[in-house]
């Protein structure tokens, strides 16, 4: 780099030191940690997000959210050109850079870094990376720190889209770089207009027979319900209550975290609102589950990422078939699209049985949605999600080409038909829901959608498995790298031993299934189980949580 960028980058960096003793890791989800240990992470990152920006010559997208976390901690996640998440071979950069202990060394390392990369440090390209944050108040501080970070590059600019979903920023991302218009209001404009335009192919059945058809839902006291409000304002087909739009403490006791993993009734919602249909949003607005709540208990009934995912998957399987049906006595064969379905070890035993029952392919990557992602963009329709309701359906290009010809040729030659509706209705979908991550707001309209167009109450829905009774625990060791996994994390290679010391416990319950695996945002490791009975369940999840302790925990005898 020449002498006048080092000069602004030596003088900018040595604002931002690190706090002395913390090495911080790109995990699954960026940096987190309390947001006052993050300045200078989240001031590199915007180096790094320039420099990512300068060798893709593309925007890119730097947000501040740690989603479901605790409101006084933070992050800082990169979104890469296609709006999805930052490169993985750029991870190791990331944990170097931030971790560097002075400006020097930081210097070096970039240095080291462009040459290997071929990133040019001249100036010459004019790099732009787009800029949010969700609600929590240390993101104002923080979001300055990332346009220091990102301006102290030469012929980089930041452009501050103020507060913003996770999933809004990465939308705007992808738009810019597709060379479409990305501004909130054409991302409601995109939602809305795609969402009626389902609705107007609802089938003529179905279109009124819903009763007591308000929906309501928890914005986990973040960013999602203020945006949901301004979404619903431009959609006259549905009925939204929104609450927990940010007066209370964020995801204290709230959110779609809260939901999923207690299971119990979240803040500001009571027995009066026994018999809704009720949805829960995270702190960041890209996870979505739905709740009913149970009448005389705090308890709720859970309909989980695995049930969206498996009624977007019936849908659009449905709307595939339309399309390929018989036409004139002979099955029409000019495209044969490929339906994928990616899943973790988390998704319940049952959703996997139901889904393969459909005759849907489904396979199962490690956690964290980069790598469902990637596996789902395999695919000509890859529809992912984790089991916590993170999860979008993905589009390749050639189909939807073959969609839009296919589209333009039916509706001359069969106007009126199911066909050119199913081809609408697919083409709809892809508009719709977020190309780039999961969003929960596009998630909820299109399941919103999918649950009019099939005449069906939330208690239907419900209805198409049955969940096997499961138990989460963490169990604290000593070092949770010690363990490693293979097979999409259900096997453990490491330490030996363990894995049949699991098996064997496992094999002691009817219909059981268990796994352990670290953590990739917090000091644990995890254990899964699952069985035929809650007691089974919890007994099958203890025992292998003792094993734990056993083999890694802190009096380790093996
Ligand atoms: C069991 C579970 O819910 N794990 C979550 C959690 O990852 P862990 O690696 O399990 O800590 O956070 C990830 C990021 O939000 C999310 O992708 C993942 O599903
Ligand atoms: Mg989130």
């Amino acid at each position: 780099m020449n002498e006048h960028q080092r000069s602004i980058l030596l003088h900018s960096a040595s604002r931002f030191s690190p706090p002395p003793g913390v090495k911080l890791s790109y995990g699954t989800a960026g940096f987190r940690a309390d947001a006052s240990l993050l300045e200078s992470t989240v001031f590199r990152v915007g180096i790094l997000a320039a420099l990512r920006s300068i060798q893709t010559r593309s925007v890119t997208g730097l947000m501040i959210t740690a989603s479901h976390n605790q409101e006084s901690d933070n992050g800082v996640k990169v979104a890469d050109p296609s709006g999805g998440m930052l490169s993985q071979h750029w991870e190791p950069f990331a944990d170097a850079l931030t971790n560097a202990a002075d400006p020097n060394t930081l210097l070096q390392l970039m240095d080291d870094f462009a040459t290997k990369e071929k990133i040019s440090l001249e100036g010459a390209y004019g790099g732009e990376v787009l800029l949010a944050r969700d609600t929590r108040p240390s993101g104002v501080f923080l979001a300055e720190a990332a346009k220091q970070g990102i301006t102290s590059i030469m012929g980089v600019s930041a452009t501050d889209m103020g507060v913003m979903t996770t999933p809004q920023l990465h939308w705007m991302v992808r738009s810019r770089n597709n060379g479409m218009e990305a501004s909130e209001h054409n991302y409601y404009d995109q939602l809305s207009s795609s969402f009626r335009c389902l609705m107007e192919y609802i089938p003529q059945g179905n279109r009124n027979n819903i009763v007591n058809d308000k929906l309501i839902v928890d914005g986990s006291d973040g960013v999602g319900g203020e945006k949901l409000e301004i979404l619903k304002k431009m959609l006259s087909d549905l009925s939204i209550d929104v609450r927990n739009r940010g007066d209370g403490v964020l995801n204290e006791g709230v959110g779609a975290d809260f939901v999923q993993k207690e299971k119990v009734v979240p803040r500001g919602f009571g027995p009066v609102d026994v018999g809704f249909r009720c949805a829960s949003l995270d702190g960041d607005a890209d996870r979505l589950v739905y709740f009913s709540i149970q009448s005389n208990s705090n308890k709720i009934v859970l309909v989980d990422g695995d049930k969206i995912l498996s009624l977007f998957a019936l849908f659009i399987k449905e709307q595939l078939n339309i399309l390929t049906e018989e036409e004139n006595g002979k099955v029409n064969k000019s495209y044969q699209a490929r339906l994928g379905v990616v899943q973790t070890a988390y998704a319940n035993g049952a959703s996997t049985h139901y889904l393969k029952q459909l005759g849907l392919e489904v396979v199962f990557t490690p956690t964290g949605v980069k790598y469902l992602h990637e596996k789902a963009s395999e695919y000509d329709i890859g529809i992912y999600f984790e089991a916590n309701g993170h999860g979008t359906i993905l589009f390749s290009e050639s189909f939807l080409c073959w969609l839009e010809g296919k589209n333009n040729e039916l509706s001359s030659t069969s106007k009126g038909s199911e066909q050119p509706k199913a081809a609408l209705r697919l083409l709809a979908v892809s508009k719709l829901i977020n190309q780039a991550v999961g969003d929960s707001l596009s998630g909820l309209l299109l399941v919103e959608a999918i649950l009019k167009h099939m005449g069906w109450s939330m208690l239907i829905w419900n209805e198409l498995y049955h969940d096997l009774p499961s138990k989460q625990l963490k169990v604290k060791v000593v070092d949770r790298t010690a363990v490693s996994t293979a097979n999409a994390e259900t096997v453990v290679v490491r330490p030996v031993g363990i894995q049949d010391a699991i098996n064997a416990e496992t094999a002691k319950y009817p219909q059981g299934r268990c796994f352990i695996r670290p953590s990739g945002t917090e000091d644990v490791i995890r254990v899964y189980a699952e069985a035929s009975s809650q007691e089974a369940a919890d007994s099958l999840a203890n025992s292998v949580a003792r094993l734990v302790d056993r083999f890694l925990g802190f009096n380790a005898t093996e």
